[in-house]
């Protein structure tokens, strides 16, 4: 059963148009991240399913139940859902305790420490903490408390706009885990609104992404990664080498990397004519000879694990194209070294 449908929603902001037909449905008790760029509209959508804006055409349900339409407008208290924010907003005033109890009608908040350290328990927070102050939490644990307090009131629907980007990377890994768990033990459907491609890879059952007001796929992370209906979407969800090619309409593309083999899937593996290939870094090997097209090193990131190395492919004398590849951090190539690239794997390619 669909937790989350939104079908075919429009906004606009005065003479701006915001989102232009977004559709999205998310299983009940699943977590899908809306991955896109910064201005593309996931705020917008996330606040049309919280109820905070009215679409101006379109439909929202939320477990079978019509919440926003032409003739609906369903308010947010009334729509079982749990909020949570890039900032958490807990009340500095306010205990932990005293935060994650406020959202609950009076009859439930008295007596309510059980609820409380279960809550905390539940987003792995020592229930030790709930006398304290929101300041004397770290930022990550502000966050949980936050999360804590969306779920407390047991909303079968929980959003969260960009919970984990104001946390820094050490405190980012634990807090993603804690509420990822708590989300899946609660059985709530959650939206999770990012533009970190690597978190809604890592978090989510699924990914939408979300361009230029439309949703242009939804998918599993593997799914997505592997097949992206186009180039664009391929180009959002990891890192890629773009280059022009042309198909033989059979399922091999030629281009600056040589003879490729294309991935059966929504990529256009029978294309013919000219496409546009997209390849993985971490495709690609990089050789002192043997197979491969050759190229000079141009630069080499080190980043420890592994390293990011800018390659010229063909001849420097009747102009290059530049390519990525990702090796491992101890690959022994340095800038100026002449070297063979081959690829490993199958290829998308896309009409161009
Ligand atoms: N209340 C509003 N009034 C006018 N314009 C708005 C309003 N809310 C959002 N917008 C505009 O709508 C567009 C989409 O905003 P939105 O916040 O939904 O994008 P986003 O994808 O969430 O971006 P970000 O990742 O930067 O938060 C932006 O151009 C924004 O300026």
């Amino acid at each position: 059963m669909s937790g989350i449908v939104v079908d075919g929603v429009t906004k606009a902001f005065g003479a701006t148009p915001v989102l232009h037909g977004a559709s999205l449905a998310a299983p009940a008790g699943t977590l899908t991240a809306v991955l896109g760029r910064s201005g593309c509209g996931k705020t917008t959508l996330l606040r049309i399913v919280a109820g905070f804006e009215r679409p101006d055409d379109g439909t929202v349900a939320l477990h079978g139940r019509p919440v926003a339409g032409p003739d609906r407008a369903l308010p947010p208290e009334r729509r079982g859902i749990g909020y949570l924010t890039q900032e958490g907003s807990l009340f500095p005033h306010l205990t932990v305790a005293a935060n994650v109890l406020f959202g609950l009608p009076w009859r439930e908040r008295r007596g309510g420490d059980a609820r409380v350290a279960a809550l905390l328990e539940s987003v792995d927070l020592a229930p030790s903490l709930a006398r304290r102050h929101p300041h004397e939490l770290s930022g990550g644990q502000q966050q949980r408390v936050a999360l804590a307090r969306a779920l407390a009131p047991e909303p079968a629907v929980v959003l969260l706009d960009e919970p984990f980007s104001s946390l820094d990377a050490g405190l980012r890994a634990d807090t993603q885990r804690a509420v990822v768990k708590a989300l899946a033990a609660a059985g709530a459907t959650a939206l999770l609104v990012t533009h970190d491609r690597a978190e809604a890879l890592a978090l989510a059952d699924q990914v939408a992404v979300m361009r230029d007001g439309v949703i242009a796929q939804v998918d599993t992370p593997g799914t997505i990664y592997r097949d992206p209906v186009d180039a664009g979407v391929g180009a959002l969800v990891g890192d890629a080498v773009l280059l022009d090619g042309r198909g033989d309409g059979a399922g091999v593309v030629t281009c600056a990397l040589g003879v490729l083999a294309v991935r059966p899937g929504r990529g256009g593996h029978g294309a013919a004519g000219p496409v546009r290939v997209l390849v993985r870094p971490e495709q690609l090997g990089v050789g002192a000879g043997g197979d491969g097209v050759r190229a000079r090193v141009r630069s080499r990131d080190f980043r420890g694990p592994d390293a990011t190395v800018e390659l010229d492919l063909g001849d420097p004398a009747s102009g290059t194209e530049v390519v990525t590849a990702r090796l491992p951090g101890d690959s022994a190539v340095a800038p100026g070294d002449d070297v063979t690239v081959s690829v490993r794997g199958e290829v998308n390619a896309y009409p161009a």
